[in-house]
């Protein structure tokens, strides 16, 4: 049996951050949606080892090392036993270091496929709890559905967003999370409004942020000029930064109009990273 499992890129469409914790970690308040598009990763069989290779067109900025989140998370769910084998195979086409979480989709990727390719059946708990020893980000990857996350990312809730189409640009120069979390200069910031309205789309683009923006575009003013590029596409309903960046994404309303957007944005700029692509629901 061979088991194909996707891992899609995670948005942040909205990022407000509220606080630090005593461990360094910030607290946050998140509206996160998954585009359709993303890195695959198969799973065959293999005696006694578990090994990884890797494939795709962002797979030369990557080892298949020990550290891969993808092992990591394989290691972390085997756990104690000894006698579970699979061969891994990554298929890596989301930019590393890039605010969309790719690392975090992949370790949730092996997760949900090698509990159900080794017939482990662990809970939803348990699985979570595992996720979240690997990255903030994982247990909401393992979801992979529209979601609001709070906490460090953990305490999620599922939201009803319907699909969107979706521009994702991203600058080709890839950006250190805790480097941007340490140039986010005010920590505590109000959260979401509980009195999101109808349509949420609206609501999203009119009343939230994403305040890692700014401190990201600090570091990577190219960043300004992705938000500036999907802003000015025609049909482009709203454009921001995801997670810290420094991919930005445009939501649109038609598939043309984002079909038509990613064909001129990656005509303008061949050095970037262009994608169209819909949000799931
Ligand atoms: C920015 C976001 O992508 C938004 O979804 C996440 O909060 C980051 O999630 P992630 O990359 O999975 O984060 P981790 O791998 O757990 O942590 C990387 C680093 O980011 C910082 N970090 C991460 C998450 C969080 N809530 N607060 C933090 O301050 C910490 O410096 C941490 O050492
Ligand atoms: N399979 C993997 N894919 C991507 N990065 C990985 C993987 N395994 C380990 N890493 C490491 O994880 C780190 C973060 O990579 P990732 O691409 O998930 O960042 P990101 O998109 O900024 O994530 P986030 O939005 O969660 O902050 C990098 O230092 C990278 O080397």
């Amino acid at each position: 049996m061979v088991l194909r499992v996707d891992a899609y890129a995670k948005v942040n469409l909205a990022l407000h951050i509220l606080g630090q914790r005593s461990d360094g970690y910030h607290l946050l308040d998140s509206i996160v949606t998954f585009a359709r598009y993303g890195d695959t990763l198969t799973i065959a069989p293999s005696s006694n080892e578990i090994s990884l290779e890797l494939h795709g067109p962002e797979a030369d900025n990557l080892k298949a090392d020990a550290d891969n989140l993808v092992m990591r998370a394989a290691k972390a769910l085997a756990g104690e036993r000894n006698n579970l084998g699979a061969r891994l195979t990554l298929t890596k086409r989301l930019p590393v270091s890039s605010g969309i979480g790719g690392g975090s989709a992949d370790a949730a990727a092996a997760l949900r496929g090698l509990n159900e390719f080794w017939a482990l059946n662990l809970p939803q708990e348990k699985l979570a709890a595992i996720a979240l020893e690997l990255g903030a980000d994982v247990p909401m990857c393992l979801a992979s559905t529209p979601l609001r996350a709070r906490g460090i990312g953990e305490d999620i809730t599922p939201l009803a967003l319907p699909s969107k189409n979706m521009v994702l640009v991203n600058p080709r120069i890839s950006v250190s999370t805790p480097a941007v979390f340490s140039a986010l200069a005010i920590k505590e910031n109000p959260a979401i409004a509980d009195t999101l309205s109808r349509p949420l789309w609206e609501s999203i683009a009119d009343t939230t942020r994403n305040d890692l923006q700014n401190p990201a575009i600090a570091l990577v003013p190219e960043i300004s000029q992705c938000l500036e590029t999907l802003s000015a596409a025609p049909g482009c309903r709203f454009a921001r930064m995801s997670g810290s960046g420094a991919t930005c994404f445009g939501i649109f309303d038609e598939d043309e109009a984002a079909n038509a957007a990613k064909e001129a944005i990656a005509v303008k700029h061949p050095q970037w990273w262009v994608v169209a692509t819909q949000t799931v629901s």
